[in-house]
Order: C-alpha cells, then sequence, then structure tokens
C-alpha cells in the first residue's frame, strides 16, 4: 500500500520501512546500484540537503515555532530522505539497524554514568 502522506500516528519500525524501500528498489530495478558506497554517497547528499535548509538562519528555536508550514514540511522530507538512505545503508550491509543502535545506547550509558553527586 503506497501513501504519500501521513495516515494516523501509528509507530513505524525500522524494518517496516526497510521492507518497504526494498520493495521500492526492486521494483524499479534499482537494488543493482544500492551499493553500501552508492548509498553512502547518497546520504551524505541529503545530510547537506537537510544542513542547507539550516544554513544561515542562526540559532533555531526547538519546535520550530515560527517556521512556515511550508518550512517544516521541507524538513520532514530532507530528514526523512536521510533516514531512508541511511536505512538502506544498513540493509545492504546486513546489518540490524535498531539493535545496533539500542546496543550502542547501552554503550553510550556505561561510557558516560550517571553523576550522583
Ligand atoms: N536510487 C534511489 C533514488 C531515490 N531513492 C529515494 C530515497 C530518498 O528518499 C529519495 C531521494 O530522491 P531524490 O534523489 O529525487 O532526492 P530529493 O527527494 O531530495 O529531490 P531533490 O534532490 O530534487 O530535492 O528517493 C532511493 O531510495 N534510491
Amino acid at each position: 500500500m503506497e501513501c504519500s502522506r501521513r495516515s494516523s500516528s501509528r509507530d513505524v519500525s525500522l524494518k517496516e520501512l526497510s521492507r518497504r524501500l526494498a520493495e521500492f528498489a526492486e521494483d524499479r530495478g534499482w537494488a543493482q546500484y544500492h551499493s553500501p558506497r552508492n548509498l553512502l554517497l547518497a546520504l551524505v547528499g541529503e545530510v547537506g540537503e537537510l544542513s542547507e535548509i539550516f544554513q544561515w538562519k542562526g540559532e533555531v528555536e526547538k519546535g520550530l515555532p515560527n517556521w512556515s508550514s511550508e518550512e517544516k514540511e521541507h524538513l520532514e522530507e530532507e530528514v526523512s530522505d536521510v533516514l531512508l538512505y541511511l536505512v538502506q545503508l544498513a540493509d545492504v550491509c546486513g546489518l540490524d539497524l535498531g539493535q545496533a543502535a539500542l546496543s550502542k545506547i547501552l554503550k553510550n550509558a556505561k561510557k558516560y554514568p550517571l553523576n550522583n553527586n
């Protein structure tokens, strides 16, 4: 089922994104181009596009209270492009991105213990 705009606020798993992206690429014959290196370069390109949105704006308030809905929609698109290429990169490298990220959070907690003083 393809839907371009949000239909509900249900949780979306990384595995669902991964499956939908694999179908998308397969249907278009693009999987052959989705090598780790190509996906990494595409990811970096999208990070650049995301950065452009903030470029020259000065500091931006959390929640983006002064942004127009068009600006927020543009931001949603670029943030999504970064995530979607990252998910595909993890996939073609044979990684479980969700598990890897959870493990990293645990490692971070050990590296930076609570400072109870
Ligand atoms: N070979 C490709 C090409 C595109 N996409 C998907 C992942 C991204 O979500 C989006 C990127 O599409 P574009 O290259 O058209 O980039 P933009 O959406 O940023 O468009 P533009 O660069 O015109 O702003 O499409 C993909 O998975 N594999």
